[in-house]
């Protein structure tokens, strides 16, 4: 299995515009016996622009549409008159959209805002017109310049999911079950066919019109930093998140090992990981009674070294307003 097989990944063919042709025109006027040179300008040839949309998750577009190509620039004409641009052609890719020129894998740029735009295949640019030839020695110049012809190549756009909050937990830890009852929207990340491990996210509607990304990681095991099961692959997907969210299950045998347990996976895998803001939930509360919750703060406040934890419960719908609340209280810290 390569890596390709995680991240979603297209070829897509780019083209940009040739610019017009700069004119050749003499001006012609009654009366004017000798008017002066007035082709104008070349448009320029349109650019394909990739330009990062945050309310795309997935590059199940360019499944459909494989090939841009952008306009060409109209030529020249007299009165000096420019010709109009080739008109520009826009992929909107999801943010963490990283684009490389196929042929070398070279990584050109990488998108990670919105509304970020960057040239993929430039436009030609147009021609000049006749008239700025006109010298003393030539003051009817029946030259103008060519447009420059645009550029063509192949890409491949590569996703790497971004996810605000990264769910870290062994399997059955209640990840899938949390998601379910937290989010709203599950972008379509079962179009891809050629996603063989599809990390599980979904949108978390938060208080009005605001949301973030939650992705379950998946396949975490004892071991997965030196490349045992899938956990390998998912941990390069967390690199990103904004924030990791730590699920241990209430009816695990020892709760602050278990954290150290993941803990020390993130820190073999890349120690970078361990800067990124963590809280633990500890799911599936409802087997719990009051007593035997107080019992457990007492250890989890000695143990977690100040970590903050929530008890939650998805079946009883327990603590998940708490969760959305605190999470997005990391999020914009
Ligand atoms: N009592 C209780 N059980 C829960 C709760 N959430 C999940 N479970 C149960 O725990 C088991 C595992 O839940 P999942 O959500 O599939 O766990 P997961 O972490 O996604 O597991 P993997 O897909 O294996 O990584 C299922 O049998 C769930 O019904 C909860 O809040 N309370």
């Amino acid at each position: 299995m390569t890596e390709g097989n995680f991240v979603d990944y297209v070829k897509v063919h780019v083209a940009s515009g040739n610019g017009g042709k700069g004119s050749v025109h003499l001006h012609r006027e009654k009366y004017i016996t000798k008017g002066g040179p007035d082709g104008g300008d070349g448009g320029r040839g349109g650019h394909v622009i990739v330009r990062g949309n945050s309310n795309l998750w997935t590059l199940v577009t360019f499944k459909f549409r494989k090939h841009f190509k952008a306009g060409h620039g109209e030529h020249g004409s007299k009165n000096r008159s420019t010709g109009a641009d080739g008109k520009d052609v826009y992929m909107d890719v999801p943010l963490g959209t990283v684009v490389r020129d196929t042929e070398t894998n070279k990584v050109l740029f990488e998108i990670t805002e919105e509304g970020e735009e960057k040239i993929v295949a430039e436009g030609g640019m147009g021609g000049r017109g006749n008239w700025h030839f006109k010298s003393p020695t030539n003051q009817t110049p029946r030259y103008a310049q060519p447009g420059i012809p645009g550029e063509e190549s192949h890409i491949t756009l590569e996703l790497k999911v971004l996810a605000d909050v990264g769910l870290v937990g062994f399997p059955n830890a209640g990840k899938s079950t949390l998601l379910s009852v937290i989010t709203s929207a599950k972008p379509k990340i079962a179009d891809y066919e050629f996603t063989t491990l599809k990390p599980n996210l979904g949108i978390v509607q938060y208080r009005d019109f605001q949301s973030f990304v939650m992705a379950d990681i998946p396949g975490i095991i004892e071991g997965a930093a030196e490349g045992k099961g899938l956990g390998h692959y998912f941990l390069r997907h967390i690199e990103r998140n904004a924030t990791l969210l730590f699920l241990i299950p209430a009816d695990s045998n020892d709760i602050s090992r278990e954290y150290e347990i993941l803990l020390d996976e993130l820190r073999r895998y890349n120690p970078e990981l361990l800067h990124k803001q963590r809280f633990v939930a500890i799911s599936k509360s409802d087997m719990l009674d009051e007593e035997l919750m107080e019992e457990m703060r007492i250890e989890l406040d000695r143990d977690l070294k100040g970590v903050s934890y929530m008890f939650i419960s998805s079946v009883a719908q327990q603590g998940i307003l708490e969760l959305k609340d605190k999470l997005w209280m990391l999020l914009n810290e």
